[in-house]
């Protein structure tokens, strides 16, 4: 919940000048606020930028208040979604069998989900991080189609907090979420507490193909240099 229309555009005019010279095949997906989104569409032309939500219902209409459907998104020009991030599953209700709904959903309407899991400090603690994200990713994908899918390992102790998972223990989390999966070219990001001096070694690890980035993404210039990672 970070920026109106206003400050989004004006943050993605930065951004857009900070990743003049970037790598073509580096990929960057804004997931902004739905009131943001359509302002943000409309200024970006082709390009390393793409746009998410943060959110989708699983039905295509109806007597859902305060939801958002899949072509309200892909209306204005939006192309993934994050789906079941923590604080959606800690603050509003959200299971692994919602988040699987949605996942479904999105990608009927031709969006890509990013799926999130991840243990809790406690679970980690009592040493069921392993069974804690096997089971929240096959719940979170049955009858999911694996094509089409990115999914986010975010460890909830990580998230907001500055306390980086190490990155050879984020590999191997996210080498136990390949070993799941029928699909093993899906994009596995890691997040919690990416930052412009943590992504370089981050991104070094080989399960880990891109970062879920929360607060540092917010300034463009950060931003712009986790992107151009080396
Ligand atoms: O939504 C963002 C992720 O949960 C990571 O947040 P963070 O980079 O602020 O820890």
């Amino acid at each position: 919940m970070h920026k109106t229309q206003a400050e989004a555009l004006e943050f993605l005019q930065v951004l857009k000048l900070e990743l003049e010279e970037a790598d073509e095949t580096r990929g960057v997906v804004l997931c902004a606020p739905f009131t943001a989104l359509g302002t943000m569409s409309k200024s970006l032309h082709g390009g390393l930028i793409r746009l998410g939500a943060q959110n989708i219902h699983w039905e295509d209409s109806g007597a859902y208040t305060g939801e958002i459907a899949g072509a309200m998104l892909t209306e204005i020009g939006v192309e993934y979604v994050v789906v079941g991030h923590s604080e959606r599953r800690q603050y509003f209700g959200e299971t692994d069998e919602t988040a699987n709904l949605r996942v479904i959903a999105a990608q009927r309407h031709g969006l890509t989900p990013i799926l999130c899991v991840g243990e809790t400090k406690s679970q980690r603690d009592a040493g069921e991080t392993e069974t804690v994200i096997i089971n929240q990713v096959k719940r979170g994908l049955v009858d999911v189609d694996q094509r089409n899918l990115v999914i986010a390992y975010e460890p909830i102790w990580a998230i907001g907090t500055g306390d980086t998972c190490e990155a050879s223990e984020a590999n191997r989390v996210i080498g136990l979420i390949r070993e799941q999966l029928t699909n093993k070219a899906v994009t596995i990001q890691y997040g919690g507490s990416v930052k412009p001096d943590n992504i370089d070694e981050i991104m070094a690890q080989p399960e880990i193909d891109g970062a879920l980035v929360g607060g540092a993404s917010l300034d463009p210039v950060g931003f712009a240099r986790i992107v151009n990672y080396r």
